[in-house]
């Protein structure tokens, strides 16, 4: 640690005063003032102590330093010693030689990882122009699957801060803390609670990894300007007992906060970021499903807000789910025959068949009638199999799914039945996971597909990261056979079936959607996110795959194309915004010369507000 005394350039500075109260020859007291406990006086505060090496203690912040300093938010809760913070260090630098041991595929992608993160750290503008021109290799290492490896390591990679951390334990005080954020104006936040992070779990504190992960993406697909966004972290405790145990955990050591008190904490970040930023919109992101679905209920109509996980992938799935009608050279307008079996109750899950569910029903005639009979079109198995109503303590998200017994009984099947069994009596069109089980989809599931009744099942290993995935696309084209359409949430190549001929391995990931959406609300100043906005943006993305891609296999666009979806995407979020009368404007763009764009100047308009990574002229002016 630094001490004044050395720093010359520093005292010069320093008000004389202060100056001559420091150099005063030692007083009575002095005798039990050893060198290192002198207070070192500092002219900076906020990040401008923690981007300097002189000053910053990282972690090992006190509680009050953090109050005098406007540190309060910036840093993990947990608050370290010096000796704690070597072990950390020590534990990151040997990891390397861990992971040499494990396998070289994680070590390199952590090792670049890290390159990017520290270009993040010292020139933002380089490191998101190098994301951009290369998105396809590199979004697998800012996002899936890396991220997540990321999070699970986050102590030990945990270098300069990134974002803001709210606690239980700082409960009344988050609408003072959330002024520490140096910037004036926020556009687009993304917050975690760490509870169910990809599907790796309950990584309390760690999650912040995935949060900042997605704004890259917002920044890199949709152009948010990176001086305008803020990962979050709130921080409840966790429920993982290896973290728990760890004393170099970052987070707070204790439970979840549960019931009103967990909500208290939300509610009272809502309310602090929306009273500073009140044009700001708030992603969800990687809550336990248990909170996804209420905290949207709560906030959707009060805020602009969204749940990536509950709505983004719905959309991502729905338009992957068309895709694979017209890969079979039939009519989108089909979609209502597909017989459609989803692994996974959660958030996810279902989210995507509430929204399958409403689109067939639109297709139907968009009404009640149609609405029920879309219903008998899934089969949804979760951890202890099918869904039916014979389910005791059925989940209520899952109950409007929930088969009717009557109805199993007559396909041979029951309350609880595996999923191989499922499949086999089903013969369905889509096997689709979101499950957070690696293999789900084993080489016995995927026999049984092979009996399908569609011309080409669609298998959508939607699970996060990589070694989640129900089933690898090698598994799905070798077992199933050549003529399937496979997505996968992660990254995979694509597969070399011989002969010349290609197994495509789409990307079905909400990465297509979210920047698109937050874009979109934003630039239309929609006071909210309805389920309009949601459903043009998922038919935007179906859309821009061309018949002859679809009937080759391809459902999803290349990666390396993500900004242009994005813009389209944004524009029809922007006008179904205008369509519904939700758009307030943005900016010098009011809500009635919005109304008089054509849907190109709306494009235009988009895509005229993206920011570009080039570096501006910098002028210097006292305030
Ligand atoms: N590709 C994408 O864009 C997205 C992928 N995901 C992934 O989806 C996964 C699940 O996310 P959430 O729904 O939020 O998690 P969750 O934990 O809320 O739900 C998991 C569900 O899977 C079920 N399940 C567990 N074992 C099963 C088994 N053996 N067979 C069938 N079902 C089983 C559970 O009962 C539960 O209903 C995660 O891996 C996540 O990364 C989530 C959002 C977007
Ligand atoms: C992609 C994503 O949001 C997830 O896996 O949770
Ligand atoms: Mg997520």
């Amino acid at each position: 640690m630094a001490i004044f005394p050395s720093l010359p350039h520093l005292r010069r500075s320093f008000s004389s005063s202060i100056a001559r109260r420091l150099r005063r020859p030692p007083a009575a007291r002095s005798f039990t003032t050893t060198e290192g406990s002198r207070p070192t006086i500092v002219h900076k505060r906020s990040l401008d102590i923690l981007h300097d090496p002189w000053f910053n203690k990282g972690t090992a912040f006190s509680i009050t330093e953090r109050d005098r300093l406007d540190l309060r938010g910036l840093l993990p809760p947990n608050i370290m010693t010096p000796q704690q913070q070597i072990d950390r260090f020590m534990v990151d630098l040997k990891r390397l030689e861990v992971h040499a041991r494990d396998g070289p595929s994680d070590t390199n992608a952590l090792a670049k990882w890290r390159i990017l993160n520290r270009l993040h750290d010292r020139n933002e503008t380089m490191y998101y122009k190098i994301l951009i021109e290369n998105i396809e290799e590199y979004a697998p290492i800012v996002y899936t699957p890396t991220v997540g490896l990321v999070c699970q390591n986050y102590s030990g990679l945990f270098r300069r801060p990134r974002g803001m951390y709210f606690s239980a334990a700082d409960r009344g005080e988050m609408m003072s803390m959330v002024y520490n954020w140096p910037a004036e104006q926020v556009d687009m936040i993304v917050v975690t609670d760490g509870s169910r992070i990809l599907g790796l779990g309950d990584l309390g504190v760690q999650g912040i990894g995935i949060a900042i992960g997605k704004l890259d993406l917002y920044v890199a697909a949709a152009g948010i300007n990176p001086q305008r966004v803020l990962p979050v972290m709130i921080d409840v405790g966790t429920n993982n007992e290896k973290l728990l145990k760890d004393p170099l955990y970052l987070g707070l050591q204790q439970h979840r906060l549960d019931g009103d008190e967990y909500l208290s904490v939300i509610d009272e970040f809502m309310e602090a970021v929306f009273t500073r930023w009140p044009n700001v919109i708030v992603q969800f992101e990687d809550f336990q499903s248990k909170w996804a679905f209420n905290l949207l209920q709560r906030y959707r109509n009060t805020y602009r807000m969204f749940n990536d996980d509950v709505q983004g992938t719905a959309g991502v799935a729905i338009a992957g789910l068309l895709g694979a009608v017209r890969a079979q050279g039939r009519p989108m307008i089909d979609f209502p025959k597909q017989k459609i079996i989803v692994a996974g109750a959660g958030s996810a899950g279902i989210g995507v068949v509430n929204a399958a569910r409403k689109t067939m029903a639109r297709m139907l005639g968009n009404n009640e009638s149609a609405f029920d009979s879309a219903r008998s079109q899934f089969w949804v198995v979760d951890a202890t199999g099918l869904i039916t109503e014979g389910r005791a303590n059925i989940d209520p998200h899952a109950l409007p799914f929930a088969r009717k017994l009557k109805e199993v009984s007559h396909q041979g099947l029951t309350e609880g039945a595996s999923l191989v069994e499922v499949v086999k009596k089903v013969k369905p069109d889509v096997l689709l996971g979101l499950s957070a089980v690696g293999g789900l989809f084993s080489e016995e599931v995927l026999e049984a597909l092979k009996d399908s009744s569609s011309t080409r099942p669609a298998i959508f290993a939607m699970s996060n990261p990589t070694k989640n995935a129900e089933c690898t696309p090698e598994e799905a084209f070798s077992i199933v056979g050549e003529h399937i359409i496979f997505a996968s949430g992660s990254p995979f190549l694509d597969v070399d079936l011989g002969d010349g001929k290609i197994g495509h391995s789409n990307q079905g990931n909400n990465m297509y959607l979210f920047p698109g959406i937050g874009l979109g609300t934003l630039l239309s100043g929609a006071r909210v996110i309805s389920d309009g906005m949601l459903q043009a943006a998922a038919e935007c993305l179906a859309a821009y795959i061309k018949e002859e891609e679809a009937l080759e296999g391809i459902i999803y666009p290349p990666i390396s194309s993500i900004r242009d979806i994005t813009k389209e995407v944004a524009a029809a979020v922007v006008r179904e915004a205008i369509a519904e009368d939700l758009a307030e404007g943005y900016r010098d763009m009011d809500a009635r010369e919005l109304q008089r764009l054509s849907q190109e100047e709306t494009v235009t308009y988009v895509e005229n507000n993206m920011w570009n990574p080039v570096y501006p002229t910098l002028v210097y002016r006292r305030d």
